[in-house]
């Protein structure tokens, strides 16, 4: 288990007392804070949601308050707090809290005011108003639930692909995961897709998204030391340029996915894809360009990097625990057979093959803190604590899949946790069982698309392969740590190797005609991009 860095029950305060119309109320408890610096201090320097579960223990409160400078934020660490909280309050619970580093510092701004003097530019950060209806709108237009349905054929090919190459290069399967995820939202966004594990696409945008993702962890050190000291963001960076090291070159993403988007649209104005959607609504919605940037490249930032680190949760899971492996085997062998892979149509049939997927989304989910903070739009009052409007309010889902009441055992790999009638099954505040996708009115806009490609594609891996451990050189098994995780907010498992092996002669064959014909199909999405040539080109040269 990963050790939790200082928790020790002596700094705890009964909580604070805010003054609110004149009353006294109690926030959630927590540390007493200390003068300006509030509770950063106490920050441990990577992964603080194991920090913030054992708070959470050690005060018996499952929502706790950590003060980060001067400003309250607060954590839900049970699956009970966060549906009261966010789903069941999201008429208030829907907005986003001041981001220094994430929004500000990175050029996304945050106002959901169009005319405003500094518009926001991303929905992912906007504060909850009518400039994010428009752009929540917009992206449901293209990766909305009655959207992805009509992606199926296109990401059922690509995830053959996955197969295919896993067969040529097993080593490369992380990148052959990769290219997948991008490929597929590439189609949606510019009709074009990523043929190969080399395209700089793939590990640019990861790399970028792995590097914000740590933008967005609560630390105390620059440059998430910004939260604490707000002021401190409006120094000179040429004066001060080591507490802004780390933050990127600002605007660089957004030049990028205009180039493409505007390429792609000037290639073929009515081919349809969702650029060219977002050309086509560009007058009524008075969209910027950078607008425009900022929602074709969330398809890449939210949806590539967030599904392949599933995908590859899913190869450490079957590694870890290979007792699992032979009940779902038996169901794919019974409702599919050799000679072909599963399809969405055998997927009513596949039980277990759905809590398997299931499962995967909750054992090591990877928005590890539920993605952006939420913030109230208004003072709150909950369980006689006193929310304040605009406090930062973080999901805690490594804590809410974590809970022993509701998840017995939590780090074993469990698909019967799903299995109705099952001793593992406990009740859960929704029907899915999981809150790997956020919450409320600003649940994930991509989950249908997440959702059904990870079907897929973890059906067509266990029909396919046995995943296991990989041997070392005396042929004995190579141990993994199912605790090996990056430290992003969006985690994935640091590298690790293993075997997949042909599960028998008649699977491969099938492996092999379907991904032959897989490439076929998806001819039609071929092509070069020179916006992409040129943009690389220049990076490489400026480096
Ligand atoms: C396994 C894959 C994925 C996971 C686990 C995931 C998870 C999340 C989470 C936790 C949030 C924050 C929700 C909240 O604030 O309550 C989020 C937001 C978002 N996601 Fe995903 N996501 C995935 C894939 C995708 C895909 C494929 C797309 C689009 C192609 C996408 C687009 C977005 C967008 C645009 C938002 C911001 C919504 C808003 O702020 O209103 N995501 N996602």
């Amino acid at each position: 288990m990963p050790a939790c860095s200082a928790c020790t029950g002596e700094w705890f305060a009964s909580p604070q007392v805010v003054k609110q119309d004149g009353a006294d109320s109690l926030q959630p408890p927590g540390p007493m804070p200390w003068p300006i610096i509030g509770n950063t201090h106490l920050l441990p320097k990577v992964k603080p949601w194991y920090y913030f579960e054992q708070l959470s223990k050690d005060l018996r409160s499952p929502v706790i308050t950590f003060w980060i400078g001067r400003n309250p934020t607060v954590w839900i660490n049970d699956a009970q707090s966060a549906s009261e909280l966010l789903e069941k309050k999201a008429a208030i619970y829907s907005s986003r809290p001041r981001m220094v580093v994430f929004a500000e510092l990175t050029d996304m701004q945050q106002s959901s005011d169009p005319n405003a003097k500094v518009p926001g530019t991303n929905l992912v950060t906007m504060f909850y108003g009518e400039r994010w209806r428009v752009h929540r709108k917009l992206t449901h237009q293209g990766v909305g639930l009655q959207q992805v349905r009509r992606y199926r054929g296109f990401q059922n090919d690509e995830s053959k692909l996955i197969a295919y190459d896993i067969l040529r290069s097993p080593e490369q399967y992380v990148a052959h995961y990769e290219r997948y995820a991008a490929s597929v939202v590439s189609i949606i966004g510019f009709n074009r897709r990523v043929s190969s594990i080399e395209d700089p696409i793939i590990t640019e945008v990861i790399a970028v998204m792995q590097k914000a993702a740590e933008l967005n962890v609560p630390g105390k050190e620059f440059p998430m030391l910004f939260e604490t000291f707000p002021w401190m963001a409006r120094l000179s960076p040429s004066l001060f340029p080591w507490i802004f090291k780390g933050l990127g070159r600002r605007r660089r993403g957004r030049d990028f996915f205009y180039a493409l988007a505007k390429e792609a649209h000037e290639k073929d104005p009515d081919q349809s894809c969702y650029v060219n959607d977002l050309f086509k609504e560009q007058p009524k919605y008075n969209l910027r360009n950078q607008e425009i940037a900022s929602l074709a490249g969330n398809l890449f930032g939210a949806g590539s990097d967030t599904s392949s680190s599933t995908l590859i949760t899913f190869t450490l899971a079957c590694c870890a625990f290979p007792e699992v492996l032979p009940r779902v085997w038996e169901e794919l062998d019974r409702v599919v057979g050799p000679h072909r892979s599963p399809s969405w149509e055998d997927e009513p049939e596949l039980l277990y093959t759905k809590a398997f997927v299931r499962e995967v989304f909750r054992w090591r989910s990877v928005a590890i803190i539920g993605g952006q903070p939420h913030a109230p739009i208004s003072d709150d009052k909950w369980n006689g604590y006193f929310i304040p409007k605009g406090t930062w309010t973080q999901g805690n889902v490594w804590s809410i899949h974590h809970n022993e009441k509701d998840f017995p055992n939590p780090d074993r790999f469990n698909p019967d946790r799903y299995m109705k009638d099952s001793p593992d099954a406990r009740p859960f505040p929704n029907e899915k069982g999981y809150m790997t996708f956020g919450w409320g009115r600003r649940v994930c806009s991509g989950q249908g698309l997440a959702e059904q490609g990870t079907f897929i594609t973890v059906a067509r891996m266990l029909w396919a392969f046995n995943i296991q451990k990989a041997l070392d050189e005396q042929g004995k098994e190579i141990p993994v740590d199912i605790f090996s995780y990056s430290n992003g907010l969006n985690w994935r498992p640091q590298p690790f190797k293993c075997r997949f092996t042909v599960r028998s002669p008649e699977i491969r064959a099938a492996i092999e005609r379907e991904g032959r014909q897989a490439l076929q199909d998806l001819s039609e999405y071929d092509g070069e991009s020179e916006a992409m040539d040129r943009f690389f080109k220049h990076n490489k040269q400026e480096a």
